[in-house]
């Protein structure tokens, strides 16, 4: 099965989440997975994808400019329903834990929605989330640094366990529908 993750990422935190999505993804020996930062994405390659999971930085509360521009760019394939019945999930980072998570995880799956996909959240019965999670997607909190002298905080190992089951469970799901 083919499984397309795209990301938007400014420094690299959103990055990090995807690369750890990929990586639960591909935990399933029959998923090829494509990850493709959204500056080297082709839109028209999702028409031969089963599953796609898109995320970003959560900017002013919603979807980043860089990701919403290239999600714009689906009309063809919403035209010609190319996108129908395939799964979909979104991942996104915010600085702070109150700064928009679920609202940009709602904006992203939206879309989703639109073009006729099958949405994939993580239930409370996956331990990684019940402790720590959200319903619809992977959304998690990097907060801003104390100077511009510190290191950068960075998705912690819960966010990024987070992110592989996310991964690996749209694997699964996805097979599903196509075998
Ligand atoms: C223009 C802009 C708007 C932002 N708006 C929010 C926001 O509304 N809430 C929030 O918690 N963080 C906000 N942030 C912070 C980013 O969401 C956060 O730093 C994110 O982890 C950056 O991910 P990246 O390194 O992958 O770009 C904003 C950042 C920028 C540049």
């Amino acid at each position: 099965m083919e499984i397309y993750v795209v990301y938007d990422s400014e420094a690299g935190h959103t990055e990090a989440l995807a690369n750890a999505i990929a990586e639960g993804a591909k935990s399933a020996a029959d998923a090829n997975v494509h990850l493709h930062h959204v500056s080297e994405a082709d839109p028209r390659d999702l028409a031969d994808m089963d599953a796609i999971i898109w995320g970003c930085p959560g900017h002013f509360g919603t979807i980043s400019s860089g990701l919403k521009a290239w999600i714009d760019k689906l009309g063809p394939l919403w035209a010609r329903g190319q996108l129908v019945g395939k799964v979909g999930a979104a991942f996104c980072t915010t600085a702070t834990v109150h700064g928009g998570i679920e609202m940009t995880l709602w904006n992203l799956i939206t879309p989703m929605l639109h073009n006729g996909m099958i949405i994939v959240g993580l239930p409370g019965n996956v331990l990684e989330n019940v402790l720590y999670g959200s319903y619809y997607g992977v959304g998690v909190t990097c907060p801003v640094e104390v100077s511009e002298d510190a290191p950068m905080n960075m998705p912690t190992d819960s966010d990024l366990a987070l992110g592989r089951v996310l991964g690996r469970r749209v694997a699964d799901i996805t097979r599903k529908f196509v075998s």
